[in-house]
């Protein structure tokens, strides 16, 4: 990994990126004229609102159909003796019955992961909203059970293990509130790790620093320079969405997202028209999708599988054929990392979709909601004491 040798951000300079080291650390910046979204070096600038788009604008690159396509309600499922569901009752139990011979239940596999497991050093990583707490509709609220945080104490006392979240790290650690755990916020953009001396802690991102309890740890933030312009553009879009009822509007330092999970139906299309018209004036920054959630993030090649790759890295657990990783998680924006566990050198990464309705996916098991990843958790845990 060759993040010393190259002291700019990983900004994206091609639309294909090309990389020149593992973890794809790029040199230029973009060269987009600089027309709106420069980055701010005083105060808050106001952004003047422009005329609006056409609505033409979001249904001709396919934003409203993503996003009435993501997090499909949930339908309640019978058990089977096979797939966890006791008849095919309708299509979707039938679909979804076919979906789980494609990604079978972790549950299931236990006994496969502890044999692949033998003599190996096994490290976590998690994802938190819909993986280890359930969905719900105010994001404030999300909170994960008790039970949960004692399930990913335990392994965390057993593995090295790491959340991996959208939000910001801050908010994350506030959620989970345990210390056994090396966190990533703003999907991945923000990383707190165990200090190490592997090749990216000369990097000028990355810094020394204290935890929560005074203790040395390494902090890795490869979008420091967009700080202010998501500053920017998060007041920009509470500003333009303040109409919309049930908009809702986060600011994650390095990212930010605008929630529509309870607007109309109805007002999609304004949502989408009205983010639309903000991100033009930001040629570096892009747009992702999550469950109902429209996500904005700097244009640098940094996602969740780099992070998983930086993690392993700084726990010196990278290049080694002895290390099996396991990743959970339930969104577009864990592919990422479910294809960093494909690539390790041992061959040995899982993968593990977190779902109710099939999807396809890099990941090669599935669970079947929250409740599903705490009992694989405990049974990591036991066949670990074993
Ligand atoms: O990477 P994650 O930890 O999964 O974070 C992704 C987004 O999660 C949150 O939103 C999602 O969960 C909310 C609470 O259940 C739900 O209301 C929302 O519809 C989901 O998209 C978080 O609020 C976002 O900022 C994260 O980007």
């Amino acid at each position: 990994m060759d993040l010393k040798s190259n002291h700019s951000s990983p900004v994206l300079t091609d639309p294909i990126p090309v990389t020149n080291s593992r973890l794809g650390i790029h040199s230029n910046l973009l060269s987009y004229p600089p027309s709106g979204g420069t980055l701010p070096t005083g105060k808050y600038i106001m952004i003047p609102r422009k005329k609006p788009g056409k609505l033409e604008d979001v249904w001709s690159n396919g934003w409203l159909e993503a996003m009435r396509s993501s997090s499909p309600p949930r339908k309640k499922l019978i058990k089977h003796k096979d797939f966890n569901i006791d008849a095919a009752a309708d299509d979707f139990d039938i679909a979804y019955c076919s979906w789980m011979t494609k990604y079978p239940s972790a549950l299931k596999s236990i006994d496969q992961i502890s044999k692949n497991a033998e003599n190996k050093i096994i490290a976590i990583f998690l994802d938190y909203d819909g993986t280890l707490s359930p969905i719900v509709d105010d994001p404030d609220r999300a909170f994960m059970s008790d039970s949960m945080r004692s399930a990913v104490k335990d392994v965390a006392k057993l593995f090295p293990t790491a959340i991996i979240s959208g939000r910001s790290r801050d908010k994350v650690y506030e959620l989970v509130g345990l210390t056994e755990l090396y966190y990533a916020g703003s999907h991945g953009m923000d990383i707190m790790g165990p200090v190490s001396h592997a090749e990216s802690d000369g990097h000028p991102n990355c810094i020394r620093s204290t935890d929560q309890q005074g203790k040395e740890v390494k902090l890795f933030q490869p979008a420091r320079e967009f700080i202010p312009m998501i500053d920017e553009v998060f007041k920009t879009l509470v500003l333009n969405t303040r109409d919309i009822k049930g908009a809702k509007v986060e600011n994650h330092k390095f990212c930010t997202s605008v929630h529509y999970r309870n607007v109309e139906e109805k007002n999609w299309p304004t949502i989408a028209q009205r983010v639309h018209d903000i991100l033009k004036d930001y040629p570096r920054l892009r747009l992702t999708h999550g469950r109902k959630v429209l996500e904005i993030r700097p244009v640098i090649d940094w996602n969740k599988g780099k992070a998983v790759e930086f993690l392993l890295e700084s726990l010196g657990l990278s290049d080694r054929d002895d290390v099996l990783a396991i990743y959970i998680g339930d969104d577009k924006t864990d592919e990422d990392a479910f294809k960093a566990c494909i690539l390790l050198e041992s061959n040995l990464g899982y993968g593990i979709l977190v779902s109710s309705v099939p999807k396809e996916s890099k990941a090669f098991l599935s669970l079947n909601d929250p409740s599903e990843v705490k009992k694989f958790l405990k049974a990591l845990v036991n066949m670990e004491q074993e």
